[in-house]
């Protein structure tokens, strides 16, 4: 298993060590000991799983504030993602800036989004299914919304807004401009 820093440092990309043989193959898709090496440490509280029918389907851009902030550790388990994790963290010398990896079932990889974050994406293939953990439970109240292809983000999305596939909510979600300073940066 691989943990590497992205542009924004916060940010990890995992690329897991896969074990093929005639069967097909094993790997590890977390260690605790791995992970805390790289500086990766929270108790992951809840795991999620949401299968996205269309290619072209766009989740986010979607963030907890506190009390219930969250880390994510995504991965996908069927077809393949852009993932997004844009920095909201003020003061952050890349505020506003965003890290977007294609994560893909075949290969295995993970990213880790630390609280702080918004994080979505958009699946590259049909009936993409997408696995992540997050260190803090849903917290309705908490969760909180940022417009997918705000300009300001300049996020190279693979789709336009007539061929993403979004959930009313996610059609309406502010703008960067427009949110409230939620996180600041330590
Ligand atoms: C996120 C979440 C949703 N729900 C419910 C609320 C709602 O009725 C239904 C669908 O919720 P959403 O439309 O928010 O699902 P979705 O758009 O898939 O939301 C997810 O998007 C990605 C990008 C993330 O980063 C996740 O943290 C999460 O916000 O599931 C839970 O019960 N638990 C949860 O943890």
């Amino acid at each position: 298993m691989q943990i590497t820093e992205t542009r924004i440092p916060a940010v990890k990309q995992i690329v897991p060590k896969k074990h093929g043989d005639a069967r097909g193959y094993f790997m590890e898709t977390f260690s605790a000991p791995i992970f805390a090496a790289a500086g990766i440490t929270e108790s992951w509280v809840q795991d999620n799983q949401s299968l996205s029918g269309p290619k072209g389907t766009v989740r986010g851009l979607h963030f907890q504030i506190a009390p219930a902030a969250q880390a994510k550790l995504i991965r996908v388990i069927q077809g393949a993602i852009l993932d997004v994790a844009v920095d909201l963290r003020h003061g952050s010398p890349t505020f506003g800036q965003h890290v977007a990896v294609e994560l893909t079932a075949d290969g295995g990889e993970q990213l880790y989004v630390p609280a702080g974050f918004a994080h979505g994406f958009c699946t590259l293939a049909p009936d993409t299914a997408v696995a992540y953990k997050v260190s803090h439970i849903y917290a309705p109240a908490e969760d909180k919304g940022l417009r997918w292809n705000d300009p300001a983000l300049g996020i190279g999305w693979p789709v336009t807004e007539a061929e993403a596939l979004l959930s009313a909510k996610d059609r309406q979600q502010p703008l960067l401009a427009d949110l409230p300073a939620y996180f600041t940066y330590a």
